[in-house]
């Protein structure tokens, strides 16, 4: 038997067609154009292109986009300087700092400068705070794409055990903390901890998120299990680049019920939600009614 392959980038589609029907609506009905500034410090080549598929997209969905690049070397007041500014910003409702940041500057005291209602990426302690009490906040955006991907393929996730594996603030601890608002019976693994493979194998849900290249083999997972792989690891494979999670989706497809594919599984998910997030960000700023399904 072969796990069914959870198509993220066919998913993401739909959530962006349905985030630009609200831009439309807020468009023609409230005169409301939801923007999104993203900036990014330094030259990193990967994150250039990512910043620019996110402005692209931004773009298509009929929102607008700002984009802020700044030199490797930039000051950390001259970031905060402009951080007030987009905070202080009416046309910017939502405001992405592409991490990680060049190592001169402090990444926790420029992410909690935003203003928490316009952090789109959940990362604000105050964002933190609300989602680790089941309150209303703004959702890190490849938590929140899982989360929609097992919510579409299992319904209920109410009483099911599921592990994560990874404690990122980015990633692991948010996605747990979603997982217990579903009810599920929730474990955090990591690279301490004893016995890894038979945490995982209890899985009904198993999260992927350590960053480790197909580190978990199809014998760490329970059949029939629901697996999300968050992995998004660039390695060289018979003298090519490929892009493989941490999940070895060889030897996984034949244990696992349904398993998410790298590329075309999370990854494009990020981007949606992070686009969903904007216009749950421009609704809030201003009163409105919020759509449904956009967040969790
Ligand atoms: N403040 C901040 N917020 C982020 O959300 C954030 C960030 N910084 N820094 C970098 C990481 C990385 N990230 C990705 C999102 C989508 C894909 C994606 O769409 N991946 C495609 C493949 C893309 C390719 O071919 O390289 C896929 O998985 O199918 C990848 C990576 C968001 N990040
Ligand atoms: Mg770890």
């Amino acid at each position: 038997m072969s796990a069914t392959i959870i198509d993220g980038k066919a998913f993401a589609e739909r959530l962006r067609g349905r985030v630009a029907a609200h831009v439309t609506r807020l468009k023609d009905g409230h005169g409301l154009t939801p923007g999104l500034a993203v900036v990014l410090v330094g030259e990193d080549p990967a994150s250039q292109v990512y910043v620019r598929n996110k402005g692209k997209q931004t773009q298509e969905t009929g929102m607008a986009s700002f984009e802020h690049k700044l030199p490797a070397d930039t000051t950390e007041a001259d970031l905060l300087a402009l951080i007030a500014r987009l905070n202080a910003a009416p046309a910017v409702h939502g405001i992405l700092v592409q991490l990680p940041l060049p190592a001169h500057l402090n990444a926790e005291l420029v992410i909690n400068a935003i203003d928490p209602a316009k952090d789109v990426d959940g990362f604000h302690i105050s964002n933190v705070g609300l989602l680790g009490t089941g309150q209303k906040a703004m959702v890190p955006c490849t938590p929140l794409g899982c989360l929609m991907l097992l919510r579409d393929h299992l319904g209920s996730l109410s009483g099911l055990e599921a592990v994560v594996v990874g404690r990122s603030n980015i990633v692991g601890k948010p996605m747990a903390q979603l997982l217990l608002g579903e009810s599920c019976t929730v474990t955090i693994a990591h690279s301490r901890t004893r016995t890894i493979e038979a945490v995982c194998r209890r899985a009904d849900i198993l999260v992927a998120a350590v960053g480790r290249p197909e580190m978990i083999t199809g014998d760490w997972i329970k059949p029939g299990a629901t697996v999300i792989d968050v992995g998004i690891n660039r390695v060289e494979r018979d003298g090519k680049m490929r892009l493989v999670g941490d999940v070895d989706f060889a030897s996984a497809v034949g244990v696992a019920g349904a398993i998410t594919p790298v590329p075309g599984g999370v990854g494009p998910m990020t981007i949606a939600c992070l686009l969903a997030n904007t216009v749950t960000a421009a609704c809030r700023a201003h009163g409105l009614a919020e759509p449904e399904g956009l967040t969790a």
